[in-house]
């Protein structure tokens, strides 16, 4: 697989001046969608409790520990408890962020947004198995860049309103459809997503629907919101 060339300077106007382009290439067939869950912003001491119920529940490929404002301390000591969770159920643990804490601790793999670090430079400190995401908004010549850059996976977002993140970002669903029919890497979306809006994620061609608040958040607990959200995977 090779990556088209982000060209210099080229923006996203460029690239939708011919809208049927990815119209042109056949859509290959991929993996069905799955769960990326993502923990809240922070944690108490029986959130090991809640990832092991919630990953019982099945569909989950990845957690990803995103604890905002905590320390370097805080973070290892969450990971450590919550890793050997992940592992029990095959579900890879991306922190959040921090490539240098990912090394630390041996985690599968680091999502870095747009100001957390070049992708290249995580490659060389973490190796070939590492998982390496990278947050592209709404825009094809961000995740052409990542693609280029190595990343394992490209992530769109926030497709729907969210009060997890503040996001200028609102991108259309066809992104999705246009990313996975030329590229294959998987493409994931975030934001907002509920089991009630998540059709036409999946059906425009999201490989992974990342959700936080609609998990954690659910009001008969996150093992009934991930076997809600199963259901409209299936
Ligand atoms: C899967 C996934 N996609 C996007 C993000 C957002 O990353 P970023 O833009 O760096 O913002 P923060 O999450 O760090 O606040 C993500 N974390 N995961
Ligand atoms: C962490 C994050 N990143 C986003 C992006 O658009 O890049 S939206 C988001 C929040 C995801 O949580 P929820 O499922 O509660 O909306
Ligand atoms: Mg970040």
């Amino acid at each position: 697989m090779s990556f088209p060339q982000a060209g210099e300077g080229e923006t996203d106007d460029d690239l939708r001046l011919d809208p049927d382009f990815a119209s042109r290439f056949e859509r290959q067939p991929r993996p069905p969608c799955q769960l990326y869950l993502i923990s809240p912003p922070a944690i108490g001491g029986d959130f090991a409790d809640l990832l092991e119920a919630a990953l019982g529940a099945g569909s989950v490929a990845a957690f990803q520990l995103r604890l905002k404002g905590a320390s370097d301390e805080e973070v290892m000591a969450a990971a450590r408890a919550l890793m050997p969770v992940c592992a029990r159920h095959d579900v890879a643990f991306i922190l959040n962020d921090r490539m240098d804490l990912t090394h630390q601790l041996g985690a599968d793999g680091v999502h870095l947004g747009q100001g957390d670090g070049d992708p290249r430079e995580a490659r060389r400190l973490l190796g070939p198995a590492a998982q390496i995401g990278v947050t592209c908004h709404d825009s094809r010549h961000l995740a052409m860049e990542a693609g280029e850059a190595g990343a394992d996976y490209v992530a769109f977002g926030a497709f729907y309103p969210t009060t997890t993140k503040e996001s200028m970002h609102r991108p259309d669903p066809a992104i999705l459809g246009w990313w996975s029919t030329l590229f294959e890497i998987p493409c994931v979306a975030i934001g907002g997503i509920t089991p009630a809006n998540a059709r036409p994620l999946i059906e425009a061609g999201a490989d992974f629907l990342a959700v936080s608040s609609a998990v954690w958040n659910h009001p008969e607990g996150p093992a009934d919101a991930v076997r809600a959200f199963r259901d409209v995977l299936d």
